[in-house]
């Protein structure tokens, strides 16, 4: 394919993107596949280049483009050695019309922007969700007593041990080490997010929103196969992918449970007041994974997270019914806004007075209300809020 007929792929793929934003349709990702397999001729080198073009232009609007077009044309702003490549010959697009106006840009719809900005998320920090996530590994202990395998390439080890970090695009699920769950895929965050628990051999710990089991296999792993673990999700496709991921991590003890939503307890009886710790790994709006997801900023509404923060309010009084005298519920986001993270915990104390929060000593992040922050600036993690509170 020419330089042009990749930018004309791209602003075809992005005209589905944004489609499928508008119509809760499929994520970018899948849509850049699909159109992959509809066009055999796409060699790799075009693949890189198309899907590098799909996602920067992308990251170069703030608001939702009206048009796949306008939105490559917000990215030539960014690039304008791609405005050469509008010849409107052979496959390439037309060419730029005088008039023509880019998409807008910035770092997100202006409502959700300004909850951002509410949230003490400061210019930089805004940016950098925009930028490109590095690919980061758990060393899977179950597998691996100590220190860091051998690998086929040589990763920069982070300040959590057992976490190490692979520049963006490193083909790991082609080693052998990620075959037989030596490593795990893992974001820098999320493996603190699992720290944080602190869950030991022996526990009983519940994973309360536990979707396809990435935590579930890293607290297994903390607790060396040895207690009670549960895997609880309201989702029966992503709780039935756990199983196979588990097996290959050697993950013996997670035990998989199916909640009826708004009934979660229903299934978590014999739990009652029983467990050591309880993770709810929130459904949130995923403002701190844009890095993987930037679309995800087109997708959310004002009323999709209203509903978010009322299902959170709800799962967290539902997870503190679970948690022993003595024990702890810990209680995580992939979201830099307050109402998800330092909102949602600053209210359930004020509620229950007979909780206190218990900040775990992590290597990284910034105290924010009762919990710990995490941010792609300032920490190279996706975003995240992380708070532990303690039953009396
Ligand atoms: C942030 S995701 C969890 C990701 C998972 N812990 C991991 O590390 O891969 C949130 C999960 O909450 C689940 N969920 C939504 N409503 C729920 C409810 N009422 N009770 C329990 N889980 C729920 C979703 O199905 C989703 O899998």
């Amino acid at each position: 394919m020419t330089p042009s007929a990749r930018i004309q792929a791209a602003i075809e793929i992005l005209d589905q993107v944004i489609a499928a934003a508008r119509d809760n349709g499929p994520p970018a990702d899948r849509l850049v596949a699909d159109w992959f397999r509809g066009h055999r001729f796409a060699g790799s080198k075009d693949k890189r280049a198309i899907r590098e073009h799909v996602y920067d232009a992308i990251r170069a609007c703030g608001p939702m483009p009206a048009t796949g077009r306008r939105a490559m044309l917000g990215l030539v702003e960014e690039q304008p050695e791609l405005r050469a490549l509008f010849t409107g010959e052979g496959y390439g697009p037309p060419a730029i019309g005088r008039n023509e106006k880019p998409a807008e840009g910035g770092i997100a719809p202006e409502w959700l922007e300004n909850r951002l900005i509410a949230s003490g998320v400061g210019q930089d920090e805004a940016e950098a969700l925009l930028s490109r996530a590095p690919l980061d590994m758990r060393i899977n202990r179950l597998k691996v007593a100590a220190g860091v395998p051998d690998l086929p390439e040589e990763g920069e080890t982070l300040a959590l041990p057992g976490a190490v970090r692979f520049p963006s695009g490193t083909q790991v699920n082609a080693w052998e080490a990620y075959d037989t769950g030596v490593i795990e895929v893992q974001d820098l965050g999320s493996q603190l997010a699992c720290s944080a628990v602190g869950a030991q051999p022996g526990e009983t710990v519940i994973d309360l929103c536990a979707g396809a089991g990435g935590k579930t296999l890293a607290l297994a792993a903390a607790m060396s196969n040895e207690g009670t673990l549960v895997a609880a999700d309201t989702d029966r496709r992503r709780l039935s992918q756990m199983a196979p991921r588990a097996e290959r991590a050697g993950a013996q003890i997670a035990r998989e449970v199916l909640l009826d939503p708004g009934k979660e307890l229903d299934a978590l009886q014999e739990w009652l007041g029983e467990a050591d710790r309880v993770l709810v790994d929130a459904p949130c709006s995923g403002t701190g994974t844009w890095r993987r997801n930037p679309e995800a900023r087109w997708r959310l509404s004002e009323a999709e997270l209203g509903r978010l923060t009322a299902l959170q309010a709800r799962l967290l009084e539902v997870a503190a019914q679970l948690v022993k005298p003595g024990g702890s519920l810990t209680y995580v986001t992939c979201s830099l806004l307050d109402e998800e993270g330092a909102g949602q915990v600053d209210a359930f104390l004020k509620a229950n007075p007979g909780w206190r929060a218990d900040l775990p000593d992590l290597p990284l992040g910034t105290p924010r209300g009762a919990g710990t922050r995490l941010s792609p600036a300032r920490d190279g993690t996706d975003g995240f809020f992380i708070a532990r509170i303690t039953k009396a």
